[in-house]
């Protein structure tokens, strides 16, 4: 049984092209077996779909489903003491040797069940699919052993079995020591994480691979390892990269053709070159920027002058970025880092899906899947305009509502 729907006389964000919305005025768009059949004027709607089943669009917006391309939504606990103990006085490096930050999210998520984890996760999906959110991007990264970020991935591919979404899983054993590790960085690096990330591909369980090249965490060189092991496997990479300092992590993630460098507060010009040769993607985090009183911005102005494309992300985490709101971050995007709206929507839906390397969504046009948004709004720039407020109509994935 075919399923077909015409929806008709609605506002089309199509975000074809290079740059601009893409705006088509009193639009049709056809959807058929979960794909996108035709886009364009009502007025042109060719013949063959004019008996589809119709549903009227009342001058409402539509744009493609929201894509969230950079998450850590799967842990365990809540770190909502840490945030009390930071505005009474102790720092966030305090609260780091005192065993607390990414340290304590790991001891909760090793104690965690993978029902526990799906049960802890499913509220801060659910709040994501709200928002017409059609892909999430999982990390994991809070197991640091060999079981836990197996489970962790089992998770997250779990939950796009539990709820209307597609799910990338991205490996992130490289996101820290585990606590009470005696060894080296490289010694980590080589005994556990990379024996995890070759289990975790032989199960099916990785679609990329990604590191925290920071200070406090791994360097460049030591970085090297992991990606180069990722490239064996077949993997693709993306990096969080320059976060909190200049590390050349960029520079790393360029040389093994990463799909992005994200968070990238400290990239310079030479950073934002090297990503448009590479063809990489910045990914934005202005939740982690906000939530860490940040004050060194992205290069938006180099990125824009190098074409190099921007994505907007929540990094929902419990630490950094305890964000579920894409919308907010589109917002923030704007607010913080002075992205334009059509910046900010182009940076949650067909830059996102570059970010994960994935050409089948992220845009209104035949042949793409039919994952839209249908808005009670007319005009894209209310959506990062907005504060707080979900105008949300419908969430159409894969054809259906
Ligand atoms: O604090 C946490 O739990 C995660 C921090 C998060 N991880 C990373 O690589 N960058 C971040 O901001
Ligand atoms: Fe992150």
């Amino acid at each position: 049984m075919t399923d077909r729907r015409l929806l008709r006389g609605g506002t089309l964000v199509t975000l074809d092209g290079a740059a601009g919305y893409g705006l088509i005025p009193a639009g049709a768009v056809a959807l058929e077996d979960g794909m996108i059949r035709w886009v364009g004027p009502e007025a042109d709607l060719p013949d063959s779909y004019a008996n589809w089943p119709a549903t009227a669009l009342e001058g409402r917006l539509v744009t493609p489903a929201l894509i969230d391309c950079h998450t850590h939504l799967v842990y365990g606990g809540s770190r909502a003491a840490e945030f009390e103990l930071r505005l009474t006085g102790t720092s966030y490096e305090e609260i780091a040797r005192q065993g607390g930050g990414i340290a304590a999210t790991v001891r909760a998520t090793r104690e965690a069940s993978e029902a526990d984890l799906i049960a802890q996760a499913l509220p801060r999906l659910d709040a994501m699919l709200s928002e017409g959110v059609s892909m999430v991007e999982i990390k994991s990264g809070y197991g640091l052993d060999q079981d836990t970020e197996l489970r962790m991935l089992r998770v997250a591919r779990r939950l796009g079995q539990l709820r209307p979404v597609r799910i990338r899983t991205t490996f992130l054993g490289a996101h820290a020591l585990p606590p009470g590790w005696t060894g080296t960085r490289a010694e980590y690096l080589r005994d556990i994480c990379l024996p995890a990330l070759r289990a975790a591909h032989a199960e099916g369980l990785v679609d990329a691979v990604d590191g925290f090249c920071e200070g406090i965490a791994f360097s460049a060189s030591e970085l090297a390892v992991v990606f180069a092991e990722a490239r064996r496997l077949g993997l693709p990479v993306k990096l969080h990269a320059e976060q909190l300092s200049h590390q050349g992590g960029i520079a790393l993630a360029a040389d093994h053709g990463a799909l992005s460098a994200d968070h990238v507060e400290y990239a310079t010009e030479d950073d934002a070159r090297r990503m448009a040769k590479a063809g990489m993607v910045a990914v934005l985090l202005p939740g982690a920027f906000y939530a860490l009183h940040e004050t060194q911005a992205p290069p938006v102005a180099a990125f824009r002058a190098h074409g190099v494309p921007m994505a907007l992300s929540t990094d929902a985490n419990p630490g950094t970025s305890p964000l579920t709101s894409l919308l907010l971050a589109m917002n923030m995007g704007c607010t913080l880092f002075r992205l334009t709206p059509e910046e900010a929507l182009r940076g949650v839906t067909t830059h996102a899906a570059r970010a994960l390397g994935l050409t089948d969504t992220g845009r209104l046009a035949p042949g793409l899947r039919a994952d839209l948004c249908i808005w009670n709004t007319d005009h894209p720039a209310e959506l990062s305009y907005r504060i707080g407020f979900n105008p949300l109509h419908t969430r159409i994935f894969g054809g259906s509502a």
